[in-house]
C-alpha cells in the first residue's frame, strides 16, 4: 500500500516515515510538510536519517495524491480536517493521531467518514494503551464510587492539554459508568476549589523537557487507591500502531474507526 505522510518534518513525521520504510507492506508515496518550512525539497529518507527513498518532501499535496492509497496523519487540527475531505474526495485511508481537535474538528472528520474516507482516529496509536484504556472502563465500571483522576505529563513542545490519551481515557472511564465525560469532567483544579464533587473525572496536565508521554489513572477509594500507569519509552509505539491501522482500515467500508476497532477489543 502506497501511503503519504503529513506532517513530515515533526517528532511523529519522522517516526512515521521511519516505520514506512521499514515496513514490508507499505510503501512512501509521498512525504508533506507545511509550505515554508526547512525540509521541503529534502528527500525523506535521508531527512530522517536512514537511506534515500527517492521520496523529495513536498508541500503540495494535490500533487501527489493520485495513486496514494492512504495518509498517515499527526499534524494540527486545522490540517488534519482539510486532509479528512481530501481523503473522501478519493475513498483513501486517513489515520489521524493529531490532537486537540474541538468538536466543531470532531464533526467534520466525521462528516469526511461518512462522505467515502476510511478514517481512523485515535488520541494514542499505542497497543498498551489501547489496553489500558479498556481496562481502566472495567475498573471504573466495578468501583462505580471510587474517585477518578487522570494525571499525565509530556515534553515541553506539546501544545494541547490535557492530552488526547487523557481524554480518551476519561472517555474510558465515563463509559464504565454510562455518563457523559463532558458532563463530568474537571481540570486544572486552582485555588478555593470547594471539596470534589462525587462522580467528577479529574485531569492534571504537566509539562516539561523531553518526556514522551506518561499516563495514570487513579482510582481512589475508601482506604485504598488503584493506579493504573502507561509510559512510552519511544514514538516508534504510536507509529507501528498507525501502520497497523493503515493495512486494517484499508479493507473496511467509509466511515470513522478507532484503535478498539482495529485491535478488535470487545472486552
Ligand atoms: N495519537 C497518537 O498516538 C499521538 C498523537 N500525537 C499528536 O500528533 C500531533 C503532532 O505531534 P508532534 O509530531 O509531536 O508535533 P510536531 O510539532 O513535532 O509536528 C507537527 C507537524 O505538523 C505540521 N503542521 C502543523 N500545523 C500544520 C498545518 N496547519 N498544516 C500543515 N502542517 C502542519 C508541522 O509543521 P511545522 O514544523 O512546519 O510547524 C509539523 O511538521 C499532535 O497533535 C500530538 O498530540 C503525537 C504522538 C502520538
Ligand atoms: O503530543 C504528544 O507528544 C503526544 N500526544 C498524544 C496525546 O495527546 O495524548 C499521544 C502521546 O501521549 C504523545
Amino acid at each position: 500500500m502506497k501511503v503519504i505522510v503529513a506532517g513530515a518534518g515533526g517528532r511523529m513525521g519522522v517516526a512515521n516515515i521511519k516505520a514506512i520504510a521499514n515496513h514490508p507492506d507499505l510503501l512512501l508515496h509521498a512525504a508533506i510538510g507545511r509550505p515554508g518550512s526547512a525540509v521541503i525539497g529534502k528527500d525523506a529518507g535521508s531527512f530522517v536519517g536512514g537511506d534515500a527513498l527517492g521520496v523529495a518532501i513536498t508541500d503540495d499535496i494535490d500533487a501527489v495524491l493520485d495513486g496514494a492509497d492512504a495518509i498517515i496523519d499527526f499534524t494540527a487540527p486545522g490540517a488534519s480536517v482539510a486532509l479528512a475531505q481530501k481523503a473522501a474526495a478519493r475513498g483513501l485511508v486517513h489515520i489521524i493521531g493529531t490532537t486537540g481537535c474541538s468538536e466543531a474538528d470532531d464533526a467534520a472528520i466525521a462528516a469526511a467518514g461518512a462522505a467515502g474516507a476510511r478514517i481512523v482516529k485515535s488520541g494514542n496509536f499505542s497497543m498498551g494503551m489501547v489496553v489500558l484504556a479498556n481496562l481502566v472502563r472495567q475498573a471504573a465500571a466495578a468501583l462505580a464510587d471510587y474517585d477518578v483522576e487522570i494525571f499525565e505529563m509530556h515534553h515541553a513542545k506539546k501544545v494541547d492539554a490535557p492530552s488526547g490519551t487523557a481524554l480518551m481515557l476519561g472517555e474510558a472511564a465515563a463509559l464504565g459508568r454510562n455518563v457523559s465525560l463532558k458532563d463530568k469532567k474537571v481540570s486544572g483544579r486552582d485555588g478555593h476549589t470547594g471539596a470534589r464533587e462525587p462522580g467528577t473525572i479529574g485531569f492534571t496536565a504537566l509539562r516539561g523537557g523531553t518526556v514522551i508521554g506518561d499516563h495514570m489513572v487513579i482510582l481512589a477509594g475508601p482506604s485504598e487507591r488503584i493506579e493504573l500507569n502507561h509510559k512510552a519509552e519511544d514514538r516508534t509505539i504510536y507509529a507501528n500502531g498507525a501502520a497497523r491501522a493503515v493495512l486494517w482500515a484499508y479493507g473496511q467500508k467509509p466511515g470513522l474507526y478507532s484503535m478498539v476497532d482495529v485491535l478488535g477489543l470487545t472486552d
